[in-house]
Protein backbone atom coordinates (compact mmCIF):
# COMPACT_ATOMS: atom_id res chain seq x y z
CA UNK A 1 0.00 0.00 0.00
CA UNK A 2 1.64 3.23 -0.90
CA UNK A 3 0.42 7.04 -1.52
CA UNK A 4 1.53 10.67 -2.40
CA UNK A 5 0.91 12.96 0.08
CA UNK A 6 1.78 17.22 -0.14
CA UNK A 7 3.24 18.37 3.10
CA UNK A 8 2.47 22.18 3.44
CA UNK A 9 1.50 25.04 6.41
CA UNK A 10 0.19 28.19 6.86
CA UNK A 11 1.54 29.73 9.49
CA UNK A 12 3.24 27.21 10.70
CA UNK A 13 0.01 25.08 11.24
CA UNK A 14 1.02 22.00 9.59
CA UNK A 15 -0.95 19.78 7.04
CA UNK A 16 0.00 15.99 5.01
CA UNK A 17 -2.83 16.75 2.47
CA UNK A 18 -3.61 13.51 0.67
CA UNK A 19 -5.47 13.37 -2.58
CA UNK A 20 -7.32 10.24 -3.03
CA UNK A 21 -8.86 11.59 -6.20
CA UNK A 22 -5.71 11.33 -7.68
CA UNK A 23 -4.20 8.18 -6.48
CA UNK A 24 -8.16 6.97 -7.92
CA UNK A 25 -7.45 8.76 -11.13
CA UNK A 26 -3.55 7.75 -11.22
CA UNK A 27 -5.09 4.13 -11.21
CA UNK A 28 -2.74 3.45 -7.91
CA UNK A 29 -4.23 0.02 -7.04
CA UNK A 30 -2.16 -0.19 -4.00
CA UNK A 31 -3.35 3.76 -2.46
CA UNK A 32 -6.48 3.27 0.25
CA UNK A 33 -9.42 4.94 -0.13
CA UNK A 34 -9.73 6.08 3.07
CA UNK A 35 -7.83 6.01 6.50
CA UNK A 36 -8.38 4.38 10.36
CA UNK A 37 -8.51 7.09 13.30
CA UNK A 38 -5.40 4.78 14.36
CA UNK A 39 -3.70 4.72 10.38
CA UNK A 40 -4.23 9.11 10.73
CA UNK A 41 -2.68 9.42 14.34
CA UNK A 42 0.76 7.23 13.11
CA UNK A 43 0.77 9.60 9.95
CA UNK A 44 0.87 12.74 12.08
CA UNK A 45 2.94 11.48 14.62
CA UNK A 46 6.70 13.65 14.42
CA UNK A 47 8.47 10.70 15.32
CA UNK A 48 7.56 7.44 13.95
CA UNK A 49 5.13 8.84 11.02
CA UNK A 50 5.10 11.89 8.69
CA UNK A 51 4.07 14.14 11.19
CA UNK A 52 1.62 17.52 10.92
CA UNK A 53 -1.17 19.23 13.18
CA UNK A 54 -3.83 18.01 10.96
CA UNK A 55 -3.80 14.99 7.90
CA UNK A 56 -6.58 16.15 4.98
CA UNK A 57 -8.00 14.43 2.62
CA UNK A 58 -9.57 15.42 -0.83
CA UNK A 59 -12.05 13.52 -2.41
CA UNK A 60 -14.58 14.27 -5.64
CA UNK A 61 -17.54 16.52 -4.50
CA UNK A 62 -20.85 15.17 -4.31
CA UNK A 63 -22.38 18.87 -3.88
CA UNK A 64 -23.29 21.13 -6.64
CA UNK A 65 -21.28 23.98 -7.21
CA UNK A 66 -18.03 22.18 -5.16
CA UNK A 67 -15.07 21.53 -6.74
CA UNK A 68 -13.22 19.30 -4.32
CA UNK A 69 -14.52 17.40 -0.77
CA UNK A 70 -12.14 17.94 1.92
CA UNK A 71 -12.07 16.72 5.49
CA UNK A 72 -9.67 17.55 8.31
CA UNK A 73 -8.40 15.01 10.80
CA UNK A 74 -6.56 15.92 14.41
CA UNK A 75 -3.10 13.86 15.25
CA UNK A 76 -5.71 12.05 17.93
CA UNK A 77 -7.02 10.47 14.93
CA UNK A 78 -10.63 13.00 15.76
CA UNK A 79 -12.42 14.54 12.93
CA UNK A 80 -12.97 18.47 12.89
CA UNK A 81 -15.41 20.29 10.88
CA UNK A 82 -13.40 23.12 9.70
CA UNK A 83 -9.75 23.93 9.50
CA UNK A 84 -8.50 27.53 8.56
CA UNK A 85 -4.96 27.15 7.70
CA UNK A 86 -5.72 23.98 6.08
CA UNK A 87 -8.32 25.47 3.91
CA UNK A 88 -6.21 28.08 2.50
CA UNK A 89 -3.19 25.53 1.29
CA UNK A 90 -5.75 23.10 -0.03
CA UNK A 91 -6.55 26.29 -2.48
CA UNK A 92 -3.07 27.23 -2.83
CA UNK A 93 -2.62 23.82 -3.76
CA UNK A 94 -5.25 23.25 -6.41
CA UNK A 95 -4.76 26.61 -7.71
CA UNK A 96 -7.80 28.33 -9.60
CA UNK A 97 -9.60 29.58 -6.46
CA UNK A 98 -11.51 26.17 -5.89
CA UNK A 99 -14.86 26.32 -3.39
CA UNK A 100 -14.21 23.40 -1.15
CA UNK A 101 -17.09 21.05 0.24
CA UNK A 102 -16.21 20.35 3.91
CA UNK A 103 -18.74 19.57 6.88
CA UNK A 104 -19.54 23.76 7.30
CA UNK A 105 -20.96 23.89 4.15
CA UNK A 106 -19.36 24.95 0.77
CA UNK A 107 -16.21 27.83 1.31
CA UNK A 108 -15.22 29.97 -1.72
CA UNK A 109 -11.57 30.47 -2.05
CA UNK A 110 -9.96 33.35 -4.10
CA UNK A 111 -5.76 33.02 -4.78
CA UNK A 112 -5.00 36.55 -4.64
CA UNK A 113 -2.22 37.69 -7.27
CA UNK A 114 0.02 38.32 -4.52
CA UNK A 115 0.10 34.24 -3.34
CA UNK A 116 -2.29 34.95 -0.68
CA UNK A 117 -5.06 33.01 -0.25
CA UNK A 118 -8.77 34.45 1.06
CA UNK A 119 -11.22 31.94 2.11
CA UNK A 120 -15.14 32.62 3.00
CA UNK A 121 -15.05 30.96 6.29
CA UNK A 122 -19.13 30.73 6.00
CA UNK A 123 -21.40 32.16 9.03
CA UNK A 124 -20.39 31.80 12.74
CA UNK A 125 -22.58 30.35 15.11
CA UNK A 126 -23.48 31.29 17.99
CA UNK A 127 -26.04 30.06 19.76
CA UNK A 128 -25.50 27.90 22.88
CA UNK A 129 -26.48 24.51 21.22
CA UNK A 130 -24.59 25.37 17.91
CA UNK A 131 -21.48 25.54 19.76
CA UNK A 132 -21.85 23.31 21.35
CA UNK A 133 -22.41 24.08 24.85
CA UNK A 134 -23.71 21.62 27.32
CA UNK A 135 -26.37 23.79 29.52
CA UNK A 136 -27.71 27.20 28.48
CA UNK A 137 -26.13 30.23 28.66
CA UNK A 138 -25.33 33.85 26.85
CA UNK A 139 -22.05 32.59 24.84
CA UNK A 140 -20.54 36.13 25.32
CA UNK A 141 -20.11 35.43 28.77
CA UNK A 142 -19.24 31.93 29.46
CA UNK A 143 -19.90 30.33 32.62
CA UNK A 144 -15.97 28.78 32.92
CA UNK A 145 -13.56 28.91 35.71
CA UNK A 146 -10.00 28.76 35.85
CA UNK A 147 -9.28 24.74 36.36
CA UNK A 148 -5.43 25.14 37.93
CA UNK A 149 -3.59 27.98 39.43
CA UNK A 150 -1.22 30.16 37.00
CA UNK A 151 0.70 32.98 37.03
CA UNK A 152 -2.02 35.29 36.13
CA UNK A 153 -5.11 33.59 37.73
CA UNK A 154 -5.71 31.51 40.81
CA UNK A 155 -7.56 28.20 40.62
CA UNK A 156 -11.41 28.31 40.54
CA UNK A 157 -11.41 32.16 39.13
CA UNK A 158 -13.60 33.64 36.41
CA UNK A 159 -12.89 33.46 33.02
CA UNK A 160 -13.52 35.99 31.08
CA UNK A 161 -14.64 33.92 27.66
CA UNK A 162 -17.16 33.84 24.71
CA UNK A 163 -17.62 31.07 22.38
CA UNK A 164 -19.08 30.54 18.67
CA UNK A 165 -18.75 27.65 16.16
CA UNK A 166 -17.20 28.12 12.75
CA UNK A 167 -17.72 24.53 11.83
CA UNK A 168 -15.71 23.66 14.80
CA UNK A 169 -16.09 24.64 18.58
CA UNK A 170 -14.24 28.05 19.72
CA UNK A 171 -14.07 29.14 23.24
CA UNK A 172 -11.72 32.64 23.22
CA UNK A 173 -10.33 33.75 26.39
CA UNK A 174 -9.93 37.61 27.22
CA UNK A 175 -6.67 36.34 29.06
CA UNK A 176 -2.66 36.38 28.63
CA UNK A 177 -1.74 34.10 26.10
CA UNK A 178 1.71 32.89 28.14
CA UNK A 179 -1.57 30.60 30.05
CA UNK A 180 -2.45 28.88 26.68
CA UNK A 181 -0.36 25.85 26.89
CA UNK A 182 -1.10 25.38 31.50
CA UNK A 183 -4.77 26.10 30.90
CA UNK A 184 -5.98 24.93 27.29
CA UNK A 185 -5.47 21.20 27.87
CA UNK A 186 -8.20 21.16 31.22
CA UNK A 187 -10.37 23.70 29.63
CA UNK A 188 -10.20 21.46 25.68
CA UNK A 189 -12.06 18.91 28.26
CA UNK A 190 -13.92 20.91 30.37
CA UNK A 191 -17.91 19.31 31.02
CA UNK A 192 -18.94 22.78 29.45
CA UNK A 193 -17.80 21.34 25.93
CA UNK A 194 -19.67 18.35 25.41
CA UNK A 195 -17.38 17.78 21.88
CA UNK A 196 -14.44 19.45 23.73
CA UNK A 197 -13.32 22.79 22.13
CA UNK A 198 -10.78 24.30 20.61
CA UNK A 199 -9.49 27.29 23.51
CA UNK A 200 -7.97 30.87 22.23
CA UNK A 201 -6.21 33.05 24.23
CA UNK A 202 -6.77 36.67 22.75
CA UNK A 203 -4.63 39.76 23.74
CA UNK A 204 -6.67 42.94 22.50
CA UNK A 205 -3.81 45.45 21.35
CA UNK A 206 -5.92 48.05 19.80
CA UNK A 207 -9.79 47.67 17.88
CA UNK A 208 -7.95 45.99 14.96
CA UNK A 209 -5.21 44.44 16.19
CA UNK A 210 -5.12 41.34 18.73
CA UNK A 211 -2.28 38.59 19.55
CA UNK A 212 -4.36 34.86 19.41
CA UNK A 213 -2.59 31.67 21.03
CA UNK A 214 -4.74 28.53 20.38
CA UNK A 215 -4.67 25.36 22.15
CA UNK A 216 -6.46 23.05 19.63
CA UNK A 217 -8.74 20.48 20.27
CA UNK A 218 -7.02 17.15 19.46
CA UNK A 219 -3.84 18.54 18.36
CA UNK A 220 -2.39 20.60 21.30
CA UNK A 221 -0.91 24.08 20.83
CA UNK A 222 0.06 25.10 17.57
CA UNK A 223 1.80 28.27 16.13
CA UNK A 224 -1.95 29.12 14.54
CA UNK A 225 -5.07 28.35 14.43
CA UNK A 226 -7.53 29.95 11.04
CA UNK A 227 -10.58 28.98 12.19
CA UNK A 228 -9.43 30.18 15.90
CA UNK A 229 -8.70 33.76 14.48
CA UNK A 230 -11.92 33.78 12.71
CA UNK A 231 -13.54 32.87 16.07
CA UNK A 232 -11.91 35.25 18.01
CA UNK A 233 -12.69 38.17 15.68
CA UNK A 234 -16.40 37.05 15.94
CA UNK A 235 -16.22 36.90 19.77
CA UNK A 236 -14.31 40.05 20.32
CA UNK A 237 -16.82 41.79 17.90
CA UNK A 238 -19.70 41.05 19.88
CA UNK A 239 -17.88 41.46 23.07
CA UNK A 240 -17.34 45.14 21.67
CA UNK A 241 -13.36 44.71 21.81
CA UNK A 242 -12.45 44.58 18.56
CA UNK A 243 -14.23 45.87 15.06
CA UNK A 244 -15.53 44.17 12.42
CA UNK A 245 -11.98 44.17 10.33
CA UNK A 246 -9.00 42.69 12.63
CA UNK A 247 -5.56 41.53 12.34
CA UNK A 248 -4.84 38.42 14.23
CA UNK A 249 -1.27 38.01 14.98
CA UNK A 250 0.04 34.87 16.06
CA UNK A 251 3.37 33.26 16.58
CA UNK A 252 4.62 33.28 12.98
CA UNK A 253 2.59 36.17 11.31
CA UNK A 254 -0.95 37.11 11.28
CA UNK A 255 -4.33 36.79 9.41
CA UNK A 256 -7.01 39.62 8.51
CA UNK A 257 -9.88 38.76 9.29
CA UNK A 258 -13.21 40.52 7.94
CA UNK A 259 -16.65 39.75 9.45
CA UNK A 260 -19.04 40.75 7.28
CA UNK A 261 -22.51 42.85 8.24
CA UNK A 262 -25.33 40.51 8.32
CA UNK A 263 -29.06 40.76 6.68
CA UNK A 264 -32.21 39.83 7.34
CA UNK A 265 -31.44 39.37 10.69
CA UNK A 266 -28.65 36.60 9.69
CA UNK A 267 -25.36 36.94 10.65
CA UNK A 268 -22.52 37.72 8.28
CA UNK A 269 -19.78 35.66 6.61
CA UNK A 270 -16.14 35.25 7.74
CA UNK A 271 -13.42 35.74 5.60
CA UNK A 272 -9.87 34.80 6.40
CA UNK A 273 -6.92 36.04 4.17
CA UNK A 274 -3.42 34.91 5.03
CA UNK A 275 -0.65 32.94 3.52
CA UNK A 276 0.20 28.74 2.08
CA UNK A 277 3.04 27.30 2.16
CA UNK A 278 3.64 24.24 -0.47
CA UNK A 279 6.73 21.95 1.51
CA UNK A 280 7.32 19.54 0.27
CA UNK A 281 5.60 15.98 -1.55
CA UNK A 282 6.17 12.65 -1.16
CA UNK A 283 5.21 9.14 -1.04
CA UNK A 284 4.47 6.85 1.81
CA UNK A 285 4.65 3.54 1.28
CA UNK A 286 3.44 0.97 4.19
CA UNK A 287 6.39 -2.10 4.79
CA UNK A 288 5.92 -5.03 7.18
CA UNK A 289 8.07 -3.31 9.64
CA UNK A 290 5.11 -0.16 9.61
CA UNK A 291 3.45 -0.70 12.84
CA UNK A 292 -0.18 -0.07 11.79
CA UNK A 293 -0.15 -1.85 8.66
CA UNK A 294 -1.66 -4.66 9.24
CA UNK A 295 -4.52 -3.63 11.25
CA UNK A 296 -8.34 -4.23 10.64
CA UNK A 297 -10.33 -1.16 11.74
CA UNK A 298 -13.52 0.23 9.55
CA UNK A 299 -12.15 3.15 7.41
CA UNK A 300 -13.61 6.74 8.16
N1 LIG B 1 -5.75 24.26 12.76
C1 LIG B 1 -7.07 24.47 12.44
C2 LIG B 1 -8.17 23.83 13.22
C3 LIG B 1 -8.07 22.31 13.21
C4 LIG B 1 -9.22 21.58 13.84
C5 LIG B 1 -9.33 21.73 15.32
N2 LIG B 1 -8.22 21.21 16.03
C6 LIG B 1 -10.64 21.06 15.79
O1 LIG B 1 -10.63 19.92 16.28
O2 LIG B 1 -11.71 21.69 15.66
C7 LIG B 1 -7.39 25.79 11.80
O3 LIG B 1 -6.47 26.39 11.20
O4 LIG B 1 -8.54 26.21 11.80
Amino acid sequence: MSFAFTKMHGLGNDFVIIDFRAEVQGGNSSAPSSLTPRQIAALCDRRTGIGCDQLVTLAAPNSPGADVQVRFFNPDGSEAGACGNASRCVAALLGDSPTLQTQHGLLPTTCLPGGEIRVQMGRPLTAWQDVPLSEPCDTRALPLNAPRATDHVKEGEKLDGAACSMGNPHATLFHVIEDAALLGPMLEKAPLFPERANIGFAEILSPRHMRLRVWERGAGLTPACGSGACAAVVNAVRRGLVERHCRVEMELGSLEIAWNEGTDGQSGTVEMTGPAVKVFSGLFELTDSTPWSGQREPGL
